[in-house]
C-alpha cells in the first residue's frame, strides 16, 4: 500500500503527475479540485457551495472539503492506497487527514512538493486557460490563488518535513523529466516486492 500526496503552487503539475504516479502504483487519484469541478458541472448541492470559492480563487471551507475527502478515503477503491492531488491545503485539513488515516490503521508515506518558479507557473496557467477554459485561470484569480497558497498551504511543508516524509521535486522541466523524478522518489518509498 502506498499513500502519497502531491503539493505545490497552482500550475506546478500536481494533476498531471498525480495521474502518472497513481497509474504506476495502481491506486486511485483523489483530486479535490476535480471533485469540486465535477460537482459544479453536475449541479449538486456541494457544487453550488463550492462554485463561488473556486471562481474567486479562495479555498472551499475546511468542513466541506474534509467531509468530501473522508467519503473518498472510505471507498473500497482507496484501500490499496491513493495519490492525493490538492489536499490537504490547510493545517486543519492536514490534521483531519491524519485522523482519518489513523482510524483506518494507516498513515501517509510521503508528501511530494513540486517546485517551480513563479514566472513559469503564470505562463503555464495562462496557456492552460486557453485550452481548458477554467473559470479560475484568469490573471486576477491566478494572483489570488498564489497568495492563498503562500498563506495557507506553504506552511504545510514544515508540518511534513518535521515528520520526515517531505520530498522536494524540481518540477520546472518537461513532463517526462519530472515524471521520472517523481517516480524515483516513489520507488524509494516502496522497494519492489
Ligand atoms: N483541499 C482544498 N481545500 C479547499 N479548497 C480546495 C481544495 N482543493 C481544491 N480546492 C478549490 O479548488 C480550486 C482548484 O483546485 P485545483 O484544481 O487543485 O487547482 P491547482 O491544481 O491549479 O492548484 C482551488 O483554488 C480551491 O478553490
Ligand atoms: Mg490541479
Amino acid at each position: 500500500m502506498t499513500t502519497v500526496l502531491l503539493m505545490g503552487p497552482p500550475g506546478a503539475g500536481k494533476g498531471t503527475h498525480a495521474g502518472h504516479l497513481a497509474a504506476h502504483l495502481g491506486v486511485p487519484v483523489i483530486s479535490t479540485g476535480d471533485l469540486f469541478r465535477r460537482n459544479i458541472a453536475d449541479g449538486t448541492e456541494l457544487g453550488k457551495t463550492a462554485q463561488g470559492y473556486l471562481d474567486a480563487g479562495e479555498y472551499v471551507p475546511d468542513e466541506v472539503t474534509n467531509a468530501m475527502v473522508r467519503d473518498r478515503l472510505a471507498d473500497a477503491e482507496a484501500r490499496p492506497g491513493f495519490v492525493l492531488d490538492g489536499y490537504p491545503r490547510t493545517l486543519d485539513q492536514a490534521r483531519v487527514l491524519d485522523e482519518i488515516l489513523g482510524a483506518q490503521g494507516r498513515s501517509l508515506d510521503a508528501a511530494l512538493v513540486l517546485q517551480v518558479e513563479a514566472e513559469t507557473l503564470v505562463d503555464r496557467l495562462l496557456r492552460r486557460a486557453e485550452i481548458e477554459h477554467r473559470s479560475d485561470d484568469t490573471e486576477e484569480v491566478i494572483r489570488r490563488r498564489f497568495e492563498v497558497y503562500h498563506e495557507q498551504t506553504a506552511p504545510l511543508i514544515h508540518f511534513y518535513s518535521g515528520r520526515g516524509i517531505h520530498h522536494e521535486v524540481d518540477a520546472s522541466d518537461d513532463i517526462d523529466t519530472v515524471r521520472t523524478r517523481v517516480w524515483q522518489v516513489a520507488v524509494q518509498l516502496k522497494p519492489a516486492a
